[in-house]
């Protein structure tokens, strides 16, 4: 029985994928965490916790160094809600584009006695503008940032990409009418809306700041649907005060956000549909099931990917520093172990390798030493023997 632990709500379609040999919530010694945005930065991950699988894109709430460290492997659901953030950000769009807050509030404040004052005298107060041929620039064109900008072309708006890092398959997703900049100030230079979908790394921290925002016309409305620090909110707020931002819509809040009529902040729900949420649960256990049962890998976070049909008996996983002679210290306990390798694939990401070895053979008795053998390499962060049920 694999032992799952869950954090935050998952979607119980999600979960309703596992198999009858996963228990959730039933040990301390998980094999697996599927969580959401919990923060996992001051916990000590389990020596037992073997993946770690986050149900929606950002995984800056994980300690991925130390998930390496620990041999875990740390996957996200990419795509899995980047529908839901777009049909946000364009709700969102609309409503900045029609001062749509600020009328609806006015008229929910309404009396009998003044209801046709405020209906009919008082709506020119709350005359909009139409996103028809306005400018939108997307920085970071991936799941989320790919479909805002095609969907914002079907509005009729020009829109202008920034992403120096594009992989070849979120390029396939950009209609060609999308708009190449090389830089961020290219992008917004000419936009009357700005939104970020970028991952939070050490690289995207205040990549919105005061530099960015001078570079933005006077008026212009900013959208932060990624993470908090991605806008320097210190930033953006004196670019409010000063009118050179109209409105700043956000769905990560701080204190010097509130209170503000000029700044909308939504209780992180870009990715928090009922789509989403079973979307991302479900690729979630697949993916555990998937890790846990074969050992193969595709698109994690920290691990290679590798993808090796699992026919064997047998399947030894190895996740090790990316050194040289590894591979050959590995094979050589198999060798004193008097074992015949079947197949055997490697491969490497940054700092960390990994090994799927398969065998037909195996004496029990011997597994325990030769898994003992594995482990006291040093560059060893963790090993794995699978079979068939
Ligand atoms: N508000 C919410 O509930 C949600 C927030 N998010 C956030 O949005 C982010 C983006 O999500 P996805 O589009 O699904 O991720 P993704 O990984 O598909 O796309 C991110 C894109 O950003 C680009 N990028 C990275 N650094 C960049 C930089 N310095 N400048 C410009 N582009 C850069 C990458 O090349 C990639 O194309 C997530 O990492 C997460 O933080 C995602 C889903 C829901
Ligand atoms: O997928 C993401 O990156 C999100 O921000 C969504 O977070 P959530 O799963 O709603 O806590």
């Amino acid at each position: 029985m694999y032992q799952v632990k869950t954090y935050n709500a998952i979607a119980q379609a999600g979960l309703n994928t596992f198999t009858k040999d996963y228990a959730l919530n039933q040990s301390d010694q998980p094999d697996a965490y599927l969580i959401r945005s919990v923060n996992l930065h001051q916990e000590t991950l389990p020596k037992s916790l073997k993946v770690i699988a986050r149900a929606g894109a950002g995984v800056n709430n994980v300690p991925l160094e130390a998930a390496t460290a620990n041999g875990t492997a740390v996957f996200n659901t990419p795509g899995s809600n980047a529908n839901a953030v777009k049909e946000l950000v364009i709700a969102l769009l609309v409503i900045a584009s029609r001062n749509l807050m600020a009328a609806a509030s006015y008229s929910a404040e309404h009396t009998e006695a003044d209801v046709s004052q405020r209906t009919e005298h008082d709506k020119t107060k709350f005359n909009g503008t139409e996103l028809l041929g306005k400018t939108l620039a997307v920085i970071g064109l991936g799941h989320v940032g790919s479909l805002v900008a095609n969907a914002a072309l079907s509005l009729g708006m020009n829109v202008i990409g920034y992403d120096p890092y594009l992989s070849a398959d979120a390029a396939w997703n950009i209609a060609k009418q999308v708009q190449r900049a090389a830089s961020i100030k290219d992008a917004v230079k000419d936009a009357d809306y700005v939104t970020v979908h970028v991952p939070k790394n050490e690289d995207t921290l205040h990549l919105i700041s005061t530099t960015e925002l001078n570079a933005m016309q006077p008026g212009v409305n900013l959208f932060n649907y990624s993470r908090i620090g991605i806008v320097d909110n210190a930033a953006a707020v004196t670019a409010l005060n000063a009118g050179h931002v109209a409105h700043y819509y956000t769905d990560f809040g701080e204190p010097q956000l509130a209170n503000r009529q000029d700044v909308t902040v939504t209780p992180h729900i870009g990715g928090s549909t009922i789509e989403a949420e079973v979307n991302g649960a479900t690729q979630a256990a697949k993916t555990i099931m998937t890790y846990l049962e074969t050992g193969n890998v595709k698109a994690a976070i920290n691990l290679p990917d590798l993808n090796v049909p699992f026919n064997a008996a047998y399947r030894f996983t190895v996740i090790h520093e990316n050194v040289p002679n590894m591979v050959s210290q590995i094979t050589s306990k198999l060798a004193t172990a008097n074992l015949n390798i079947a197949t055997m694939a490697n491969a490497a990401k940054d700092k960390t390798a990994y090994t799927i070895i398969d065998v037909d053979d195996l004496d029990h008795q011997s597994s325990q030493q030769l898994i003992d053998a594995l482990n006291a390499i040093p560059a060893v962060t963790r090993v794995r023997l699978l079979s068939h049920n």
